[in-house]
């Protein structure tokens, strides 16, 4: 720059010289044609008269005289006639100027002047010529012109080197300085190193850059800082995002549209045998071996999110880990902004315990969990389809209903572990002795029923096989068992009843089958009975009993008793349950268990059914007036399943609450999963009309129907009942306890309130309030008693929690 400057200025010089030097020249060159023409002028006169007399010497003066001249070359003077009169001539002098006079003009110039004079009355003239040495003429203009060259240069040679001190000390010095310094600044850390201010005044143009430059390095530096610290508070609360994440029980994985993860948290990580670190950048397609289900259809449904930008409702996927243990997972799948792309974002809940649970209880529904035969539900489900098979195909089948003789003794005197490897023993017994198509069955307790299928198109002949098979079972089941050195013999009495006989139902069936049984037993047992006539008077006086209860209704012989329910944890009444009483005019308080039933067959239930919500609301309303009832205690009434399919069911409800108003929610029903199973779409929605009545529902004996958590999940049920056959064994019966246990946690898990009924020991309670049961009823606390006795109960336990609380209070 500097090298460039210089030079600059001194081509400019130069140029500038030599402009001077031709404008110079110029005037020096008309200069010249003055002077000759002055010479020449002056010469005139003398001249004139030396022609016009002829006179040699004073032409040979004249030329003298104008020789003098040095930079004249030759003169020449003419006469009239053109004839020499005088001349001189210099000789050529040397000049180291000649060389450049060349260049710029011609080496010699030439004038000449007319010489008039008056000849007489007329005018003559001679003739001066003249020649000039241009190089010589033009001498003392070359040494101005070098002196003015020299100076001239000489100036512009300080003036420059002037400058160029000046310019280096004051910018470039400086400037080269700042740019070295500029190279050394750390881009990360701009403020950390300042630009060295000059030491000029402010007023200097570079000190303004250096302080605008350090002002912007403090700007940019500034700035850096808030972005890191934005870009650290962004990648700690990226790190908490993802230790949430990572912390969570579900999967979580996001995949791109190429099946490659992007990201996965530590529990999909694990689950899949990787860390989170390998499983990024990792196919879906790596993972092949563990998915049940296609791949490719992963993949697919990947896409489907990610280019719909809708999510996947809950799929199901199947994995197996290990190459063996299958894993359910629920996955939902949906679309996730990540970073400059869209991905899918897997979230996965694994369900395999709850599959896994499921499928036990959906088992234990099914089956006894003793002797794993088929329980009383599959056997009616069964028998139901046999029935109509067998009216279908037009043949004829048997059901054997088969009781243990005096097998409570067994249990009585040789303990619970002998009776239920008796059961076992009797089971398999039962098993070996028909065909693969028939079906053996437990119908609680020492009962089995067998239902033998195709027996044969002619009913007495199937009659006589059933009768085989019969005699057969009795003499195999009384064969010696032997339990340890132990011998038993066990023998049973069997009932036998011939289907289709195209008018009873399967409880009519199995109820013919039980009374044959009984006939048995009436007559002394281990032998074989058909049901016949005698045993259809039986049926007949349950027709009589119809009649009973048709005058039970008109004369009011009905009371409800209560029976509470107690919190497992404070011991507090927190509710009650109702329970009909029938008082028959002569033969005593009759059981609810014996005339329920013929209620229901006759269809009296509804009326008696009515009558049992109708008396619950209406004491329920007193009792609320009379302030001994809370609004977060429940009172459930019992209903039968065929009063809960009747048509008019919710309208009687609904009339009977706006009769009688109780407060929302303080009104339990308590319904059996028959119910449920008869009808699902419809008991759910019966349910749902009547839960917008305020009313709630319990399900009753949980565990001894089809106690299916898919049923349970979508039923608005509020409570589990467990049933009194499982909580009476628990102390002593393992598999009990297990099954408690299970309902409890389940229900738990299901957010259900979990009731246990029959709790007749502190023992049985002790296990219940260990399994996390919330509620329980039963003899231990009470057994179902009158109002006046149960309003007594209330109000003791309500003094009692007072007492504690004002104890609680003054400690
Ligand atoms: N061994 C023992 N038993 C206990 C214990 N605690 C309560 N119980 C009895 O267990 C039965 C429980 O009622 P449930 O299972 O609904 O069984 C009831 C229910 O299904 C039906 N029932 C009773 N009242 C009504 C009613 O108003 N309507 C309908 N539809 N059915 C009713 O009759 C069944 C029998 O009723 P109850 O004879 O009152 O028998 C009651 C009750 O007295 C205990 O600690 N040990």
């Amino acid at each position: 720059m500097m090298r460039i400057s210089v030079l600059l200025a001194m081509v400019l010089g130069l140029l500038t010289a030599m402009l001077q030097f031709y404008l110079d020249y110029k005037e020096e060159a008309e200069g010249l044609d003055d002077l000759v023409e002055r010479i020449m002028e002056a010469s005139r006169p003398p001249t004139a008269k030396a022609i016009h007399t002829l006179d040699h010497e004073l032409a040979t003066e004249v030329v003298n005289g104008i020789l003098s001249y040095d930079f004249v070359q030759r003169v020449v003077i003419r006469d009239e006639m053109g004839m020499i009169l005088a001349q001189g001539e210099r000789p050529p002098r040397q000049s180291n100027t000649r060389w450049l006079t060349a260049q710029i003009a011609e080496p010699s110039k030439n004038y000449e002047k007319l010489i008039r004079f008056p000849v007489f009355d007329k005018q003559s003239h001679g003739k001066m010529e003249l020649s000039v040495d241009v190089d010589l003429a033009l001498a003392g203009f070359y040494r101005r012109s070098g002196l003015v060259a020299g100076a001239g240069f000489l100036r512009n040679l300080v003036l420059i080197l002037l400058l160029f001190s000046v310019f280096y000390q004051i910018l470039a010095k400086p400037l080269a300085k700042l740019a070295r310094e500029i190279k050394s600044i750390n881009p990360d850390h701009p403020g950390e190193k300042r630009l060295t201010p000059i030491k000029f005044s402010g007023e200097h143009e570079l000190a303004q850059v250096i302080d605008s430059s350090n002002s912007l390095l403090d700007a940019v530096d500034l700035s850096l800082a808030k972005r890191r610290a934005v870009e650290l508070a962004l990648r700690k609360s990226e790190e908490h995002v993802r230790q949430i994440i990572d912390s969570l029980p579900v999967l979580v994985g996001a995949r791109n549209r190429e099946g490659v993860y992007i990201f996965a948290n530590h529990a999909l990580a694990k689950f899949l045998g990787s860390t989170v670190e390998d499983m990024q950048g990792r196919s879906v397609h790596d993972f092949s071996e563990y998915y049940l289900s296609d791949v490719s259809r992963v993949q697919a449904l990947d896409l489907k999110v990610i280019e719909s930008g809708n999510g996947l409702e809950v799929i199901e996927e199947i994995y197996v880990i290990n190459g063996r243990q299958r894993h359910y997972l629920q996955t939902h799948i949906m679309p996730l902004d990540f970073y400059d792309e869209v991905v899918s974002l897997a979230v996965s809940t694994d369900v395999t315990e709850q599959r896994r649970a499921q499928a036990k209880m959906e088992h234990m529904a099914y089956h006894d969990s003793l002797t794993n035969l088929p329980n009383r539900l599959h056997l009616v489900e069964r028998l139901e389809h046999e029935l109509r098979r067998a009216q279908r195909h037009h043949y004829f089948g048997a059901v054997l209903f088969i009781d243990l003789d005096q097998f409570k003794n067994i249990n009585d005197s040789l303990g619970h572990p002998v009776g239920d490897a008796v059961l076992k023993e009797m089971a398999a017994r039962l098993l070996d002795s028909v065909r693969q198509e028939d079906l053996v069955a437990r119908q609680g307790g020492d009962e089995f029923v067998v239902i033998l299928t195709v027996l044969d198109t002619d009913s007495g002949t199937a009659a006589i096989k059933a009768g085989e098979v019969a005699e057969k079972i009795r003499q195999q089941l009384s064969a010696p068992f032997y339990y340890g050195d132990m011998e038993l013999r066990v023998t049973c009495s069997v009932g036998v009843v011939v289907y289709p006989d195209f008018k009873s139902s399967v409880h009519e069936l199995l109820s013919f089958a039980d009374t044959a049984m009984y006939q048995v037993k009436d007559k002394g047992r281990d032998a074989v009975e058909f049901f016949n006539e005698d045993m259809a008077d039986q049926v007949s006086r349950q027709l009589t009993m119809e009649g009973d209860l048709h005058r039970a209704i008109e004369t009011q012989q009905f009371e409800l008793y209560f029976q509470p329910k107690v919190d497992t944890e404070t011991n507090r009444i927190v509710g009650a349950e109702a329970l009909i009483r029938w008082h028959h005019p002569s033969d005593g308080m009759v059981s609810p268990a014996v005339f329920i039933p013929v209620l229901e067959t006759s269809g009296q239930i509804i009326d008696v059914g009515n009558w049992v919500i109708e008396q619950a609301c209406v004491k329920l309303r007193d009792w609320f007036d009379r302030g001994l009832w809370d609004k977060d205690m429940i009172l459930s009434v019992n209903i039968s399943p065929r009063q809960f399919r009747h048509q008019g069911f919710v309208d009687d409800v609904c009339q009977i609450l706006e009769d009688v108003q109780i407060p929302r929610g303080v009104l339990s029903m308590e319904i059996t999963e028959g119910v449920v199973i008869q009808g699902v779409e419809e008991t759910i929605s019966t349910m749902k009309s009547l839960s917008v009545l305020g009313v709630s529902f319990s399900l009753d004996d949980f565990g001894t129907g089809y106690s299916s958590i898919s049923y349970l999940k979508r039923l608005p049920v509020a409570t589990l009942k467990i049933d009194q056959s499982f909580v009476r064994d628990i102390p002593e019966d393992r598999s009990d306890r297990v099954l408690v246990e299970t309902i409890v946690a389940m229900a738990r898990l299901l957010g259900l309130n979990v009731v246990a009924e029959g709790v007749e020991t502190r023992e049985q309670l002790d296990l219940l309030r260990q399994y996390g049961c919330h509620q329980y009823q039963g003899f231990y606390i009470s057994p179902p008693v009158p109002e006046a006795e149960f309003l007594k109960l209330l109000s003791e336990s309500q003094n009692r929690v007072e007492d504690e609380e004002m104890n609680l209070g003054s400690s």
